[in-house]
């Protein structure tokens, strides 16, 4: 390591929040991962493991985690929020007494607030106004990168200093740190995709072809592109890593956890049933709800995320919902579609 050592703090000691902890360990800086629990806390110090979230995968000697929010802020010149979206302003009110002026504050949260539609680098910019905000979003499956397999990500923020520092801490040989200026879009692309790993994973259940993966993922980037154009972010982004990249692995790997979601409803379960069956945080289905309200609104073309909508929370059988996409309705079927048709 050539950079000065960072102290760190990981809010969240979930499976990502222990990837990414894992990877500070392993680079040399000062790191304290913030879990809710004493016994979990008390299993990664002294077993080097998370069971519950990443079973099965030996963490870096040196990871030390607390159930002590006040002792692991303590000295952190970076902070990375990695609870799931319903829990971050929960977290935000907690520490916000213990974050000095100019401590980078980093959201790996891939998850929309519904008071006011608000993405997670807004939450922090309101709730803690002293920080300088980021967010890390990328093909990011915790899992792998536990696992050390090659994965690339992105770092947002238009504070450039920020982006070189939490770049100069997390790269190493397997992760790949990129950078952008489009805060915005490199959240907003994280949020949406979930919600179409969650149709891919439905689609997959009930036995589609390749061709129909291919139509759906490529009809989803248009649409989650058209609607972030909509929202001011810039349709570039989406054809980078937190876009196209996130979308193609999330919509088909059964390592996502909305993608599993999504899968088993299209077994037959009920919503509430693969939610429950699955322990962990499937943002997607709360996303859903909010990006179809919002599209809805303001009268943006969702077909996908509306009729997911209609299956999840209208009882709307998953084959009339696929016979009105195919028949194409309300649709004028222009194809191409990144600037917003
Ligand atoms: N797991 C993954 O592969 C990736 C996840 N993300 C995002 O990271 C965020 C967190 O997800 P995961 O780590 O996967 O979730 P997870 O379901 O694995 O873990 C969630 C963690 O948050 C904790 N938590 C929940 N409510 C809390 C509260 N009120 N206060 C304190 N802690 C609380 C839980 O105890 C648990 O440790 C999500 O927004 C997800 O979209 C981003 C990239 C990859
Ligand atoms: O964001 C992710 C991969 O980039 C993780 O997706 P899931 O939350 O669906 O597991």
């Amino acid at each position: 390591m050539t950079q000065q050592p960072e102290v760190a703090a990981v809010l969240g000691g979930g499976s990502f929040g222990t990837a990414i902890a894992s990877i500070l360990v392993q680079n040399g800086h000062q790191v304290r991962l913030w879990v809710r629990d004493p016994e979990t806390a008390a299993v990664i110090n002294n077993e080097r493991e998370n069971p519950r979230y990443l079973p099965g995968t030996e963490l870096p000697e040196g990871m030390q985690a607390s159930e002590d929010l006040i002792e692991c802020l303590t000295g952190a010149t970076m902070v990375f929020m990695a609870v799931p979206s319903k829990a971050f302003m929960e977290v935000l009110d907690q520490a916000r007494d213990h974050i000095p002026e100019g401590t980078l504050a980093i959201s790996c949260t891939k998850g929309i607030h519904a008071d006011g539609f608000l993405l997670m680098s807004q939450l922090l910019q309101r709730e803690w106004p002293h920080t300088r905000v980021g967010v890390l979003s990328g093909p990011n499956l915790a899992r792998e990168i536990a696992e050390r397999k090659f994965t690339g990500t992105v770092i947002a923020s238009a504070d450039a200093e920020l982006c070189k520092r939490v770049q100069d801490a997390l790269s190493c040989d397997y992760f790949r740190v990129y950078d952008s200026s489009d805060m915005f879009g490199v959240e907003l692309g994280g949020a949406l995709k979930n919600i179409y790993a969650i149709a891919t994973g439905m689609a997959a259940a009930v036995g589609v072809g390749d061709n129909t993966h291919g139509l759906l993922i490529t009809r989803s980037l248009a649409e989650m592109s058209r609607f972030a154009v909509q929202m001011g972010a810039s349709p570039l982004t989406f054809l980078g890593l937190a876009g196209v990249g996130d979308l193609i692995v999330t919509a088909s790997s059964s390592l996502s956890r909305n993608y599993r979601v999504g899968y088993q409803i299209g077994q037959g379960k009920s919503l509430d049933e693969a939610v429950a069956a699955l322990g962990q945080t499937a943002e997607g289905v709360n996303t859903v709800r909010l990006v179809a309200e919002r599209a809805r609104q303001q009268g943006i073309y969702m077909p996908l995320a509306t009729g997911l909508y209609a299956i999840l929370f209208e009882g709307q059988p998953l084959e009339q919902v696929i016979a009105g996409l195919m028949r194409g309705e309300h649709n004028h079927d222009v194809e191409f579609t990144m600037g917003g048709d």
